[in-house]
């Protein structure tokens, strides 16, 4: 159940798990916009932090430049106080808890209603981080055959040009699933204990949104929805 913190307010907190090209931000956006969810990334909170050059952005920075996960303790310390100053939203986290040990701070700093985790073949991950093309600044993300920018090569909102990370070519990308895969397992396994796990497996967005679609909308009243939507638009 959706934590109530007083008559008329209910908060929904949700978490979407996956291997990278599993789809989680192209969801995340539709339950942002559908929902009312406020999508709280915590690749962009990284890139955030960077750019504004604060103690945790610093430190993580020396990390993903060596393409290495950021160690637990730095990602606890700069998404925890951050959900904490959101007591009156309902969120969905992207790419945060991990590890374990984030899944465990992160339980002992709220309660989640739902994590939902992408189950999608291997080939398919491989051809769609093929074609994946970022805007690095603001990290909005495009794919030349599935969300095309509108001009070929350049972000549509800034104009500025698009790139193609390292770590989407193939090669490395069977190392980041194995990793992702050895990481994860506990993780999940800890969710599908609390009962709050949601699997979806399918190779295309198009068709697992509209199961992702119906859940939510049993599982969050509209009247939350609304509000959300309301307050976050
Ligand atoms: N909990 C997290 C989230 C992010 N990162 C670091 O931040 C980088 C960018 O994160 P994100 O934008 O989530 O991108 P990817 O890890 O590339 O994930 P995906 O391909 O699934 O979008 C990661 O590569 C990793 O170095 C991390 O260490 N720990
Ligand atoms: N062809 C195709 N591409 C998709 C589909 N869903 C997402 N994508 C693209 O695949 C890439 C990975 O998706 P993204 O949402 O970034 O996944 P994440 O790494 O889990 O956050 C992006 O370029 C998306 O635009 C799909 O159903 N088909």
């Amino acid at each position: 159940m959706a934590q109530k913190l007083d008559d008329t307010k209910l908060l929904f907190r949700a978490v979407i798990m996956g291997p990278p090209g599993s789809g989680k931000g192209t969801i995340s956006e539709r339950i942002a916009r559908g929902f009312g969810l406020q999508h709280l990334s915590s690749g962009d909170f990284l890139r955030e932090n960077i750019a504004s050059n604060t103690e945790a952005g610093v430190l993580a920075k020396t990390y993903i430049e060596k393409g290495l996960l950021v160690p637990d303790h730095v990602m606890t310390r700069l998404l925890l106080p951050r959900l904490e100053e959101m007591t009156c939203h309902s969120w969905l986290l992207d790419g945060f808890p991990r590890t374990l040990a984030q899944a465990e701070a992160l339980n002992s700093s709220c309660e989640l209603d739902l994590v939902i985790s992408l189950n999608i073949p291997l080939e398919t991950l491989k051809e769609r981080l093929s074609h994946r093309w970022i805007h690095q600044a603001s990290g909005r993300v495009y794919n030349m055959c599935f969300n095309p920018p509108r001009v070929q090569g350049v972000d549509d909102i800034t104009g500025e040009p698009l790139i193609q990370q390292d770590d989407d070519k193939p090669e490395a990308l069977v190392a980041r699933l194995r990793h992702y895969k050895d990481v994860a397992k506990p993780v999940i396994d800890v969710y599908k204990a609390k009962g709050i796990l949601h699997t979806f497996s399918d190779t295309d967005t198009d068709r697992i949104w509209p199961y992702i679609s119906s859940l939510l909308s049993a599982k969050i009243p509209t009247d939350i929805a609304d509000a959300q939507r309301a307050s976050t638009h």
